[in-house]
């Protein structure tokens, strides 16, 4: 495994290892796959499926040759995070009038999204580097992830999280775990900013998508569904776009997947984001080279609110290469989206639903058609944000426990 700038493609030295180059670029971890035997591991991975106690249970961990060959088996943090379902709901596919569609509910990992996938890995980096102090900045689900990691791995947590626009439950969820939680009046891309800039001299191992180990846990997702659908992917992958983490991890997961053979062509993939936190739509729409940050990001889907997506670059280029198209919606069609979901009996954080909400919404465009078929990644769980669901009519009703009030309503 090496680590080389995105930008430059200088190579870093792992041991002062740093969250950007000094040209300023991301870093990302390069692999050499030269010597793999695709089948071979192919059956490895195949036989893992029936682990339940050793690391390769995890659904991360089951392709530790893929992400991170070179981690001693001992090193690996996991809580066995994956193993994420991937459903057919009949009541969404009808709804919105699809040949085949699944959803891959990464809701499902122990702390209740998708950042699990990265953390394990970015925590098992850490420790192995000597840090047993970790943080990160974050709108709820980044730094929950991190505070259960770190708990898991007898290591320290504090966070920065922004003091307006975030789900509660989130925050209550990372104290829970016993992180010392930090807020400040800004948003999540300034933490971003002044990690960038400080991160280094408080000696803490950071833990957002800049960190190039946090892509490579993620790419796992892409993995697993890939895996469950016996190699054979849809037309189109849909997922939700904030800092655009999840984008990358998939496009370069995906590639992986190309390269070993494991794929034949790449799956198209359709980015949604929310239209107050749309900076990359607006980028990808209007042909304009540099990306225009939002100032004031603004939606329900707290896990969106972020105008100034680090990735971005990264995010572009990866979407090019797979005819992939990008869009917003409101944050009444993600609403709309979301009682569908949890009707469904998977349910979602609001975050989540967008990609129901824009595949609706691109099928209207006729971007996406009725013939073709589509995952929509759901990133977090429906307990993540509880405050959306009061805006729900519930129509709960009061009655005596009495058999005749009973009967009436039953
Ligand atoms: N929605 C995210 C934003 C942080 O993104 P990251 O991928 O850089 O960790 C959150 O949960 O905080």
């Amino acid at each position: 495994m090496k680590i080389v700038c995105y930008d430059c493609g200088k190579a870093q030295v792992e041991s002062a290892f740093d969250y950007q180059c000094q040209c300023g670029g991301l870093l990302e971890v390069v692999h050499d796959f030269a010597n793999v035997d695709a089948e071979e591991l192919k059956q490895a991975f195949r036989q893992r499926l029936a682990e339940r106690m050793s690391p390769y249970a995890s659904g991360v961990w089951r392709y530790k040759e893929l992400i991170y060959p070179e981690l001693p088996e001992e090193a690996i943090v996991t809580k066995y995070e994956g193993n994420t379902g991937l459903y057919e709901s009949e009541l969404i596919r009808q709804s919105l009038g699809i040949r085949k569609l699944w959803l891959k509910a990464q809701s499902e990992n122990p702390s209740g999204s998708f950042k699990d996938n990265g953390m394990a890995v970015a925590v098992s980096h850490g420790r192995m580097l000597g840090y047993n102090r970790f943080t990160c900045t974050s709108t709820g689900n980044t730094s929950s992830s991190l505070a259960m990691y770190a708990a898991w791995a007898g290591c320290e947590s504090v966070v920065l999280v922004p003091s307006d626009q975030i789900s509660l439950n989130k925050v209550l969820q990372t104290l829970a775990y016993g992180a010392k939680v930090v807020q400040f009046d800004g948003t999540y891309d300034d933490g971003i900013r002044f990690y960038k800039q400080h991160g280094k001299e408080l000696g803490l191992y950071i833990c957002n998508s800049i960190n190039p180990l946090r892509i490579e846990g993620q790419k796992s997702i892409v993995y697993e569904m890939a895996q469950n659908l016996r190699w054979e992917l849809p037309d189109w992958i849909v997922i939700p776009g904030g800092a655009l983490s999840n984008v990358t991890a998939l496009g370069k997961g995906l590639r992986d997947l190309l390269e070993l053979g494991f794929i034949e062509k790449l799956p198209r993939v359709a980015l949604v984001q929310a239209e107050g936190a749309s900076p990359f739509h607006k980028l990808m729409s209007s042909g304009e080279q540099e990306l225009v940050p939002v100032m004031q990001p603004s939606t329900i889907a707290s896990a969106m609110n972020i105008g100034h997506p680090p990735s971005w670059r990264k995010a572009r280029e990866f979407l090019k290469s797979c005819d992939g198209i990008t869009c917003s919606v409101t944050d009444e069609e993600i609403m709309e989206a979301k009682a569908l979901v949890d009707r469904s009996g998977i349910g979602c954080e609001p975050a989540s639903a967008a990609t129901v909400a824009g595949l609706r919404k691109l099928m209207a465009e006729r971007k996406i058609g009725r013939e073709e078929s589509a995952v929509c990644i759901l990133t977090g769980n429906l307990l993540k944000d509880t405050d959306v669901l009061r805006k729900y009519d519930h129509g709960i009703v009061s009655s005596p426990l009495a058999l005749e009030s009973l009967k009436s309503l039953v």
